[in-house]
């Protein structure tokens, strides 16, 4: 027992220098390194202005950014082998289902899983889930549409209002819906409509789990200070209900087709495969082992293209619609190229006619490079590597680096004006002087986004089925200017998308 005035004072002095030398164990790392940096600040390093939320994370990854698309190329292409990992805070034993999940895996298990996975992500496969993806795109413009016509139609559960003619939307909840329905029918095989039921259990479960704002951006931030910390106080990011959840209904939606011999153009289907070893990793058949696939193995994956399907389309349609009702004569021209695309096929919309619309293809492209709703990626070093460099600086295994895909985008010696939404930046003219590793909304290199060809066939088809039937209107509650949430890491707004939709005349 501590029993006087002066043993107290002694005890509370050892413990403020044990929490500081922690709080600064690591902070004259780049000075011993001899590399230029921001000094840190004990606890936060130099995170302080996203934890205070002075600052959104954008807007962080803005202010840090001192770049060279050379290293960015090195880092990620050329010397690839040598930064193979991401720095992933999540652990296998703490969160199963994110912690085994593509993006997390490293060395060779993610190899292998990359090699099993890809298959699922060719034009083919993509060619093969149009259909499914179409018909969540049919739901979001029916929906839209019986909600103008019956001004009687319940709308609760979903974030809409009605003024006259005009529905007031909030956009981040629609297309929550929209990208949750074909997360769900894709990836999961099941079939949703999550805009007449706004309240089914999977949409609530998306919800809640790729939820990174309040207590969870904190767990989320103490994963990556202290992964061993979070274990001992059994801090996780998914709940044991939702680790569950999703247990269950990838195993009995793979033991339900087994039994009924069920086949079904996703990738549950995929997974099966993978499952039953008849993909070869390296499609060398014979010369290499198979890898031996658990169930939480292959359910991660599914969880995986959830997390990434959910938030991160859904945001890039937020953003995309923003610009579109706030840029009309944008909106006029993309309407126009889809109404005669539309007309020329007799009305149908095929897999061709999406990818070969152009105007749509800027208009995609410019949002991920204006609001890319990854903001960085990162790798870590495996191998110890030497930047030639003056002076040269030697990176050892586990030292992490950034890429600041949101300075990147935003720097006027790359993107002239580059607060200008302007899609020209990507017309067939322009396009190629758009110089390698300045433009990375989905990473770059081998360890690129596996669902990139995926989520702009989504989000293409979102749109065009909302914009040959409604025009995007700026309303009362239209955020402008917008302004990135500083709560939390997502790429979002504070107070919502809202956004008014009218019918098109005909
Ligand atoms: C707007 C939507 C999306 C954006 C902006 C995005 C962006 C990214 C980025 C930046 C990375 C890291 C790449 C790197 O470090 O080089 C990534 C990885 C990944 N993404 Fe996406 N993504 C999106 C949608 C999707 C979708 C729909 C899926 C799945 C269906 C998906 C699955 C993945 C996976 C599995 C990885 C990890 C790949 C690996 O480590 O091999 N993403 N994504």
């Amino acid at each position: 027992m501590l029993d006087s005035l002066s043993e107290w004072i002694l005890a509370a002095g050892i413990v403020t220098l044990i929490a500081y030398v922690i709080g600064t164990w690591t902070h004259n790392h780049f000075y011993k390194m001899n590399v230029y940096h921001l000094k840190p600040i004990p606890f936060f390093g130099n995170m302080a202005p996203v934890v205070l939320r002075r600052l959104s994370f954008a807007d962080f990854i803005n202010d840090l950014y001192k770049r060279d698309p050379e290293l960015i190329k090195l880092v990620t292409i050329k010397d690839f082998e040598f930064f193979l990992d991401h720095r992933n805070p999540f652990s296998e034993e703490i969160d199963p289902l994110l912690g085994k999940g593509l993006f997390n895996l490293k060395g060779q298990k993610w190899k292998d899983m990359r090699s099993t996975l890809s298959p699922a992500f060719t034009s083919s496969k993509m060619k093969t889930m149009f259909t499914l993806i179409t018909e969540c795109g049919e739901q979001l413009g029916d929906f839209l549409k019986t909600c103008i016509k019956d001004k009687n139609m319940p709308v609760e559960g979903c974030k809409i209002e009605r003024e006259g003619d005009v529905l007031v939307v909030e956009m981040k909840d629609l297309f929550t819906r929209y990208t949750n329905d074909v997360i769900a029918t894709s990836a999961f095989g099941i079939g949703c409509d999550s805009l007449k039921k706004p309240k089914n259990e999977f949409y609530e479960m998306g919800r809640d789990v790729t939820n990174f704002g309040g207590l969870r951006s904190l767990i989320f931030f103490g994963l990556m200070l202290s992964p061993k910390l979070m274990k001992l106080l059994n801090l996780k990011l998914m709940s044991n209900y939702a680790v569950n959840f999703f247990r269950s209904l990838v195993h009995d939606t793979m033991a339900t087709r087994e039994a009924k011999d069920i086949f079904r153009p996703d990738m549950i289907h995929l997974l099966m495969q993978a499952k039953k070893e008849t993909v070869h990793p390296n499609g060398i058949e014979g010369k290499t082992p198979k890898p031996k696939w658990d169930a939480d193995d292959l359910t991660a994956q599914a969880v995986n293209f959830f997390f990434a399907g959910f938030d991160a389309v859904s945001t890039l349609l937020c953003f995309a619609s923003h610009l579109l009702a706030t840029h009309p004569d944008v909106q006029s021209r993309l309407q126009k190229e889809i109404d005669e695309t539309l007309e020329k096929d007799g009305g149908k919309l095929t897999y061709e006619a999406v990818h070969g619309m152009k105007y749509l293809d800027m208009v995609v492209s410019e949002t991920l490079r204006l609001y890319p709703p990854a903001v960085a990626t990162d790798r870590k070093c495996i191998k110890t590597y030497t930047i030639k460099c003056d002076p040269s600086c030697t990176l050892k295994p586990g030292q992490g680096i950034w890429i600041p895909v949101y300075g990147l985008h935003h720097d006027p010696k790359y993107f002239p004006n580059p607060e200008k939404f302007d899609p020209e930046r990507f017309s067939d003219e322009n396009k190629d002087s758009i110089k390698q590793c300045t433009y990375l909304p989905f990473g770059s290199g081998p360890r690129n986004c596996i669902g990139n060809r995926f989520t702009l066939m989504e989000a293409k088809i979102a749109l065009v089925h909302l914009l040959t039937r409604f025009n995007l209107k700026v309303v009362s509650k239209t955020p402008i200017p917008i302004q990135i949430t500083r709560r939390g890491f997502n790429m979002t707004v504070d107070g919502g998308f809202w956004l008014g939709i009218e019918q098109r005349a005909t």
